[in-house]
């Protein structure tokens, strides 16, 4: 067959050829053309290539490694033996595998054996439904893919294990942690009949500190495997994985190419064409009333909007009074400390929802994930890593699809982010249409509507404190540290932008000799929790602090803190001490029998992982802190 030309970019052009299965299913979910990071990197992948992929996002890289997967799988000479795997695709987040597994489904239902095996099984049901169409059969020894996804949350690993053995999984999905879990057991096999390995967004697996667990992955596969690492972003320290992880592999760069606003000169971009990406120059208290009047100017209205916040904390408090601020539309909270269910309920509660909705988030929600419909991205403040900002940005536009992303920043030292970002080749431009015009006016009324729902509930006081200070740590560890200075920021503007009723007592205010009132007056003591129970708790800490005398109040309240906060972080560690424990003994043996060179990528992994572990301790450390600070006395 004929090399398929630049000018021809069907599927059904790629070399070498896909079945013609796929090729139903990918026309079926509307795909005439493959994209450009499909069309480089389908071909390479599915030869015996190692591949690192670098795309915009939106690009279209899952099905740039899930086809040559599944192509791959089902051109076995003989069928995977039971409980091997074929292929392992690692994600950070479970949301994000959990979308890996949707799209895979999708694909797999154009398969008929492996559809048949995707089929629930109806286990309450032994009656057969006269109507239904009779289950189809296969011979024995016809190949299929049969996909699980690994979380972890709600099921437990024996429950993974136990789908593992009885539906006879071969292509696992999940996040690290869990993974492992599973190919630790000895009754899951990873032997030379696996085929591939995928990272999707290996630079964010390095920044959560998945390391240590990516490591012993690969330890547990054979070397003779494919592996494909697929980012919108590849930083160095991905190139230290690619080294230890992969053999010689082709490097795919898909840039778009765009002209530069200043001078008009073509240049790289590593956004998508398709985005507006914009910056509004405002000051803390303009940016509320700003985010108010681009949802109601934005043509057509924005239907799913994501809104970034810098801390979980500051999601916490800002879920209660956005709904205030941004009347007509529904307001979902999503961060990593919420339990998995909740995670899971917010999640498709945005992306279902069929009224406007805002998802407000943190960098939880900052990769891979793909909605189709966000139309548009705003962040309260640029994120401490620029490659997040990308990312970010990068939820909205997607697959060619129109989108604004619009980013806030300080007048004064601020601005400068815009030439980082430029030389880092995102171009951002300023925000023109919508026009934006905040009065006075705009600004009391916000800051009145906030502390009127923040005065409703003492609980909502305290989320608001614990959030301001959280922003705080945050914006005081931005890499660009010459950009945002602690020192400079504006202590009542910004208790204003939040529409705090005090400023929190914290070291960085400490000098401050501004207004820590915040104009705002109050009887604190008087202030009551909603909840009936832990306002009684209230009254008798209060009751104790004044039978201890001065002093007393606060001795109570940082005692009953310090109380919680080591119970919690005794069971983490007992936990952890137990899987450590575990997982050391079979380390121990798997390194007894190392030759030198293996040795020696172990030595250089560990490393990487010492230093990775340094900077997670930190920032646990920071939240810890977090946890003490922000509180009045
Ligand atoms: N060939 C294609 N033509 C049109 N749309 C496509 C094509 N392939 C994928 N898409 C769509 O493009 C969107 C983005 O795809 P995908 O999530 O794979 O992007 P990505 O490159 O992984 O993005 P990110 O880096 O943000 O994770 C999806 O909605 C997908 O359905």
């Amino acid at each position: 067959m004929a090399p398929q030309t630049k000018a021809d970019r069907s599927f059904g052009g790629l070399t070498p050829v896909l079945s013609p299965w796929v090729l139903e299913a990918v026309d079926a979910m509307g795909f005439a053309k493959t994209t450009p990071v499909q069309h480089a990197a389908i071909p390479m992948f599915m030869k015996n290539s190692d591949v690192v992929v670098e795309a915009v996002t939106g690009s279209g890289k899952t099905l740039a490694f899930l086809i040559p997967i599944v192509e791959r799988l089902l051109r076995l000479d003989a069928p995977l033996k039971k409980h091997h795997v074929g292929a392992i695709i690692i994600s950070p987040t479970r949301e994000l595998a959990t979308q890996i597994n949707t799209v895979l489904c999708s694909l797999l239902k154009f398969h008929a054996p492996s559809a048949a095996a995707l089929e629930p099984e109806d286990e309450d049901s032994d009656m057969e439904d006269a109507d239904a169409p009779p289950k189809p059969t296969f011979p024995a020894g016809t190949l299929k893919v049969v996909p699980q996804l690994l979380l972890g949350g709600s099921v437990t690993p024996a429950q993974d294990l136990s789908a593992f053995l009885k539906k006879q999984t071969n292509v696992l999905i999940g996040t690290p942690g869990r993974l492992l879990e599973l190919l630790s057991s000895r009754h899951v096999h990873c032997s030379s009949s696996f085929d591939a390995l995928v990272l999707d967004e290996a630079d964010r697996l390095l920044d959560l500190g998945f390391k240590d667990d990516l490591q012993k992955i690969l330890s547990r596969l054979p070397k003779q495997r494919r592996t494909g690492l697929f980012s919108a972003s590849v930083s160095e320290a991905v190139d230290q994985l690619i080294r230890v992880g992969l053999r010689n592999p082709v490097r795919i760069a898909v840039k778009v190419k765009a002209r530069a606003a200043e001078n008009g000169q073509i240049e790289d971009k590593r956004t998508p064409a398709s985005l507006q990406m914009s910056y509004l120059v405002a000051p803390p208290s303009h940016k509320l009333p700003a985010i108010k009047q681009i949802l109601e100017k934005v043509q057509p209205q924005p239907q799913k909007t994501i809104f970034y916040l810098a801390t979980c904390f500051a999601v916490d408090y800002f879920q209660h009074v956005l709904p205030e601020v941004l009347k007509g539309h529904t307001i979902v909270p999503l961060h990593g400390k919420h339990p998995d269910k909740v995670r899971r309920k917010n999640f498709s509660k945005f992306v279902d929802s069929v009224t406007p909705s805002v998802l407000i988030t943190t960098d939880v929600a900052a990769r891979g994930l793909d909605i189709p419909s966000v139309d548009l991205v705003l962040q309260l403040d640029p994120p401490s890593d620029p490659k997040t900002f990308i990312h970010r940005c990068g939820r909205a536009g997607r697959a060619g699809r129109k989108g604004l992303a619009v980013t806030f920043l300080t007048p004064g030292l601020e601005e400068d982010y815009v030439e980082f970002l430029r030389v880092r080749q995102t171009p951002v431009a300023p925000l023109t249409s919508p026009s934006i015009d905040v009065t006075p006016e705009d600004i009391t009324k916000i800051t009145n509507a906030i502390r009127k729902v923040a005065k409703t509930d003492r609980a909502i006081y305290d989320k608001a404190q614990r959030g301001f200070v959280s922003w705080v740590r945050a914006y005081s560890k931005h890499t660009a540290s010459s950009i945002f200075r602690v020192e400079d920021l504006d202590w009542s503007e910004l208790g204003t932008a939040w529409g705090l009723l005090r400023l929190p007592r914290m070291p960085e205010t400490k000098k401050w000799e501004g207004d820590k009132s915040l104009g705002v007056t109050m009887d604190f003591d008087a202030f009551a929790y909603k909840d009936k129970v832990r306002e009684q708790q209230r009254q008798t800490e209060l009751a104790e602090a004044a039978a201890q005398g001065s002093g007393g109040k606060k001795f109570v309240k940082e005692n009953k803190l310090a109380k919680a906060w080591t119970q919690q972080k005794d069971h983490k560690a007992l936990k952890e001490l137990r899987r450590e424990k575990k997982v050391a003994k079979r380390e121990h043996d798997r390194r007894a029998n190392m030759t030198e060179e293996e040795k020696k990528k172990e030595e250089e992994l560990d490393k990487m992982i010492a230093q990775m572990r340094k900077k997670v301790k930190q920032t646990e450390a920071d939240e810890e802190e977090d946890e003490f600070k922000g509180f009045d006395d």
